[in-house]
């Protein structure tokens, strides 16, 4: 019955979609007479045939809209190797040697990232003499607004100038690269070097010493001897401004770049909340007793590896607001009036005087969530 089910299902799918490259009409007719589980079934059958969005637009805005459809797409993805295989042929990938992706520069001198079709890296890997399979070696990362599936592939085996070369781009290391994207490439470009990193260091099961297996989309990997299952992680970090009322704490550890200041960090500890790792890293940190805290965002930071940064603001009393420095990790720690944090902001990094000395301190640019905080506190310090 079952499978009754799907093969007349991939039929309907099948003539909807003919009909509608023809007439371009039909979807309407569809859309009615299919309720709801159906529409789901035939819009899976449709991205098996086509490629997905093709088939999600036809029915898509009946029943969701294009965020819900691109989310359930990659969902299905994730659980159906077939699908995901199927989707990787027309889909969009960037590209990483040794983990650098890749980038090129606009007329205007921009870097922007380097996306190539599959098709684009099947005729680099043939006219490298390497097997085409590389590209099933590549792990799903999202699915673009033009609603094509993105994946991200390591071509660390390949010459790296030869490939730079034929794709007309640059590998360029993640730190630097981060740097130099604007908006959501910045995100998806880590996001695309974490899950192959994540591969490269998780090729064994660790209770078994066995090769672990990966799924096609890269969303985990399963050690076929004892069935356990492994999923990408990220370690969890809560960062905290402080504010005493009139003024933020800001601090810096010896091996931050000359001048730059930053929000109090900490990872989690094994079983900690939130709250109580903000509380015992500010106690650590800086000898202070954290009153009150809210939450403001939360951010995935690539360096050194995967974090999933936590981002709030909290209150000590001004009474008992003497910093009591802890100087293993951190080399300095300071309140700061909303005159310098006005400052800092405006000042582009590293400000440096001739002898090479900064001219003054400065904060973490836009990307990183501290500086998000900071902008959060000056404009609250300025409504009061
Ligand atoms: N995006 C942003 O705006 C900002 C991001 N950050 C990031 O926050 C993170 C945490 O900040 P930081 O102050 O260094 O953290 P911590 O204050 O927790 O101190 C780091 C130390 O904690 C130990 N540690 C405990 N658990 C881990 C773990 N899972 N991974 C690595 N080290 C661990 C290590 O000590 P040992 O080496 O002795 O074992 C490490 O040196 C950093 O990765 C930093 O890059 C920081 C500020 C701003
Ligand atoms: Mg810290």
């Amino acid at each position: 019955m079952q499978s009754w089910v799907k093969r007349s299902h991939t039929d309907t799918a099948k003539r909807a979609l003919n009909t509608t490259s023809l007439f371009g009409t039909v979807c309407f007719k569809v859309q009615t007479v299919l309720i709801d589980e159906e529409v789901e079934m035939v819009t899976h059958c449709c991205s098996l045939i086509r490629g997905p969005f093709k088939s999600l637009q036809l029915f898509g805005s009946r029943d969701c809209s294009s965020y819900v459809s691109r989310t359930r797409y990659l969902m299905r993805l994730k659980e159906d190797d077939e699908a995901c295989r199927g989707a990787l042929q027309s889909g969009n990938v960037l590209l990483y040697h040794k983990l650098a992706p890749l980038l090129r520069q606009t007329q205007r001198g921009r870097y922007q990232l380097h996306v190539l079709q599959a098709t684009d890296v099947k005729g680099i890997l043939g006219k490298l003499g390497k097997d085409e399979q590389l590209l099933n070696t590549s792990v799903l990362i999202g699915c673009s607004d033009s609603d094509i599936a993105q994946f991200s592939l390591d071509v660390g085996s390949l010459e790296k100038a030869a490939v730079e070369e034929m794709c007309g781009g640059v590998f360029i290391d993640l730190r630097k690269a981060f740097f130099l994207l604007k908006g959501p490439e910045a995100p998806l470009v880590t996001k695309g070097q974490a899950l192959l990193r994540w591969h490269q260091t998780h090729a064994y099961c660790s209770a078994t010493g066995q090769p672990t297996q990966r799924n096609q989309a890269g969303s985990q990997r399963v050690c076929l001897t004892n069935g356990t299952t492994y999923y990408p992680q990220m370690a969890p970090v809560v960062i905290v401004l402080l504010s005493d009322g009139r003024r933020c704490l800001l601090a810096r550890q010896s091996t931050f770049p000359l001048g730059m200041y930053s929000a109090l960090a900490g990872f989690c500890d094994m079983g900690e909340t939130m709250e109580e790792t903000l509380r015992r890293e500010v106690a650590e940190e800086v000898g202070l007793e954290v009153e009150s805290l809210q939450f403001s965002g939360s951010q995935h930071w690539p360096f050194p590896q995967s974090s999933f940064m936590v981002a709030c603001h909290a209150t000590v009393s001004p009474e008992n607001a003497e910093v009591n420095l802890d100087g293993v990790e951190l080399e300095d720690a300071r309140w700061f009036t909303l005159e310098e944090i006005e400052g800092a902001l405006k000042r582009k990094p590293p400000p440096q005087s001739t002898k090479g000395e900064p001219t003054g301190f400065w904060v973490p640019p836009s990307y990183a969530i501290a500086n998000k905080l900071i902008q959060e506190w000056a404009n609250q310090q300025k409504k009061l």
